[in-house]
């Protein structure tokens, strides 16, 4: 110590050349010597007490080995409390109960049907990507209201089998609803990777994590009205042959019909597919006509309406989100069981399809002149040749079988959905773009 004071002593000397200089004596060099080495070691002390007490306080960190905590984007996924949120999300409350894993949670169909399957008592764990293929803020806007209803979704993609493996590891699923997909019939053209990716790749990673699963559970997805594609008899049946897609978006759901065969057949997984016709309502897609229509039509842009080559009108037979759930709910209660275990057939096992329309198509005409009703303001309309971008003429569903079946009754109408959607659509939006949520 006394050396030490010494050499703060001799630290103050200024050392600037021309002012003052010491004479550097033996003694001097000698007590400088030791004084550096006194240096060092304290601050080696500290610096060693330092890093002790971070790695005592730390949890323990992730290794590449370490399957227990990966990371994923911004997300990490993984450890005790996580787990205790993916099983609490996913516990049933109440007798028979089912325990969904819902793919695509914070989707506009996602994010309504946990809802429903959570108030009623079934156990629901989402799990959802974000990616940016439309307004995210939207998707996290979903995600407050799922957690609201307790509703856990996580970040992650279901191409990483390593996550789904997880969280088969941590919930012995019933069932899984498969909504996570690449939507949209004209984006294909612009990515047409990112359809190959969700809607195959995607569907693959799921159903070989299901095949493996002990139970397996049964599986419910989205398929598509596109299916049908250039089809001219309406309305279309389950029964219709479904080899004409005119887009890539179609033609990855028709290839997830196959798939869907495939793992049935070799594996005895239980899987119901849901061709969707045009489903709309509040919490809706921005990329889907309705929705950028309503945009358009407040900002007093101008709005493409697409007719056919000779002025034909274009149709869709628009489905209202509630009635959608109410189907998807339904194709949950009544999908049999799997029969596989441990990656092996034990038996047949249900494979099935179902057209879930509104059976009544409207012309997009029509569905302008509804929403100029109910915004109470005129749209700039601009008629134009249909683009050949994979749109079709018109869809109309045939749903005797989902009736008979599933016991589906479509019950709204365009004009009584569309004022639900736009009463939405103006709370969502008002307040000069900041997002209420209810
Ligand atoms: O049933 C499905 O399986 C699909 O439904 C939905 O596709 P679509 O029926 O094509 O809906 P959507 O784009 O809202 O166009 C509606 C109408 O507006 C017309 N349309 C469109 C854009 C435009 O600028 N002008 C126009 O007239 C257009 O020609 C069409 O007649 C989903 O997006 C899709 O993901 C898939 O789920």
């Amino acid at each position: 110590m006394s050396q030490l004071k010494t050499i703060s002593h001799l630290d103050n000397i200024p050392s600037t050349p021309g002012k003052f200089k010491m004479d550097k004596s033996p003694y001097i060099h000698r007590l400088r010597w030791h004084s550096w080495l006194c240096r060092v070691g304290l601050w080696s002390v500290v610096f060693i007490g330092f890093i002790l007490i971070f790695f005592l306080r730390s949890p323990p960190a992730p290794s590449a080995g370490d399957p227990a905590r990966r990371i994923l984007g911004n997300a990490v996924w993984g450890g005790p409390a996580w787990e205790k949120r993916v099983r609490s999300s996913a516990r049933v409350r109440r007798n028979h109960g089912l325990s969904v894993l819902v793919t695509g949670a914070a989707g506009f169909v996602g994010t309504h049907v946990s809802t429903a399957l959570k108030l009623r008592g079934d156990g629901v764990l989402g799990i959802d990507n974000f990616n940016d293929y439309y307004e995210v803020s939207l998707k996290r806007a979903r995600q407050t209201l799922l957690d609201r209803s307790g509703v856990f979704v996580v970040e992650g993609d279901v191409n990483d089998s390593a996550l789904l493996r997880k969280l088969f590891d941590v919930v012995p699923f019933t069932h899984v609803m498969h909504l996570a997909a690449q939507a949209g019939v004209r984006y294909a053209m612009q990515n047409p990777g990112s359809y190959v990716h969700s809607n195959i790749a995607g569907f693959v990673s799921l159903l070989e994590v299901c095949k493996s699963a002990n139970p397996q559970p049964a599986i419910v997805w989205a398929s598509s009205s596109s299916v049908y594609g250039l089809n001219s008899k309406v309305p279309f049946s389950e029964k219709d042959r479904t080899d004409q897609p005119a887009s890539l978006y179609a033609a990855t759901k028709k290839a997830g019909e196959e798939i869907a065969h495939t793992y049935n057949h070799i594996y005895g997984l239980s899987i119901t597919g849901l061709r969707f016709f045009t489903v709309y309502g509040p919490w809706g897609r921005p990329d889907m006509a309705y929705f950028f229509f309503t945009k358009d039509i407040l900002r007093g842009k101008s709005i493409s309406i697409f007719e056919g080559p000779g002025h034909e009108t274009v149709a869709r037979d628009f489905t209202y989100i509630d009635d959608i759930v109410k189907g998807c709910v339904a194709a949950l209660d009544t999908a049999g069981k799997s029969t596989g275990s441990g990656g092996k057939k034990k038996g047949s096992a249900p494979l099935r399809v179902f057209n879930l329309g509104n059976t009544s198509p409207v012309p997009v005409t029509e569905l302008v002149s509804i929403l100029e009703r109910l915004l109470k303001v005129k749209a700039k309309r601009s008629m134009q040749k249909m683009p050949r971008n994979g749109d079709v003429m018109f869809t109309h569903a045939n749903i005797s079988l989902a009736q008979r079946e599933l016991g589906y009754q479509p019950t709204t109408d365009l004009q009584t959905g569309l004022k639900k959607f736009v009463r939405w659509y103006l709370g969502y939006y008002s307040n000069s773009g900041k997002k209420r949520i209810g």
